[in-house]
């Protein structure tokens, strides 16, 4: 069984043209029905920043969670977004990027990696008190390209830090889909022995002709856990200006099924969202 995280938010975030409210409640409200193990919906992070998410909390109050198996995901930029975000009993994780790189910390968020690290740790105990779970995603997760320093043992060193402090679900993102296949194999095969209690997902961006390869390395590499948005739509507005998009979360499904390896999708109803994405999304 793999987890598999459906994220409309990062297929949407970067969109110049704002995409009706009414609009993005069909389109995951369709996504609701499709059994994935999580949706990452929305963000709560400055409407002037990431304008696309500024109606994040109309969405989530026209989400129907009746009958639907999947959790809520929501992204969070700092102390005052999780504090919102965990007022809301709806949202099960808080979503937080935290940057490998000094130089893409500041430049997403304007702080160092040591102040973000402190938020880390505040957000942890809002997680704890409002009995949310805490997903940090480890954003340039794969390496840089601005020189700032990257090996496993940076990697480590960092998730290392993050399991003191009580984080327990840690997602490589490679926000500017650099990672290579042999990269995925060592980080994984590196990272999930040396942390037992720790659940590692993989939040790739890739070109869709290698998409379902870095996925296939990541599950040999033993990760269960995966971000991937609808015909790869997205990426990451703060990175780069050209998006690398994200999994193709259909190829990913058809490699899982080929493989007899469940994710709990029911595929009728991911090719009704198919056809609503097609609206909501510019081809
Ligand atoms: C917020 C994280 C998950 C992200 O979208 C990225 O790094 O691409």
């Amino acid at each position: 069984m793999v987890k598999i995280i459906e994220c409309p938010r990062d297929a949407m975030q970067g969109i110049k043209e704002f995409i009706p409210t009414e609009l993005k409640i069909k389109y995951i409200n369709q996504l609701l029905k499709a059994g994935f193990d999580t949706i990452d919906f929305g963000s709560f992070v400055s409407p002037t920043a990431v304008p696309q998410m500024s109606d994040t909390v109309k969405v989530l109050e026209q989400l129907d969670l009746s009958g639907s198996k999947s959790k809520l995901l929501a992204i969070i930029a700092n102390v005052r977004g999780a504090q919102d975000a965990a007022s809301h009993n709806e949202i099960y994780y808080l979503g937080f990027p935290l940057s490998l790189s000094e130089t893409f910390q500041k430049r997403n968020t304007n702080k160092s990696i040591e102040e973000a690290f402190a938020q880390v740790r505040e957000i942890q105990s809002i997680c704890e008190i409002h009995k949310k779970e805490f997903v940090v995603y480890l954003s340039m997760g794969f390496g840089n390209p601005y020189g700032d320093p990257y090996d496993v043992e940076y990697v480590k060193d960092f998730t290392g830090k993050l399991f003191d402090i009580g984080v327990r679900i840690v997602s490589l993102s490679d926000t500017i889909g650099i990672a290579k296949k042999e990269d995925l194999q060592y980080l994984f095969t590196s990272l999930i022995p040396a942390f037992p209690r720790i659940e590692f997902g993989a939040h790739l961006h890739a070109s869709p002709f290698n998409a379902v390869d870095m996925v296939k390395e990541a599950y040999k590499a033993g990760c269960r856990r995966f971000d991937g948005a609808i015909k790869g739509f997205g990426g990451c507005p703060m990175a780069k200006d050209d998006l690398v998009g994200n999994i193709p979360t259909e190829k990913m499904i058809e490699y899982f099924i080929s493989h007899d390896i469940n994710t709990g999708v029911d595929l009728n109803a991911l090719e009704e969202a198919m056809a609503i994405a097609g609206k909501v999304f510019p081809q």
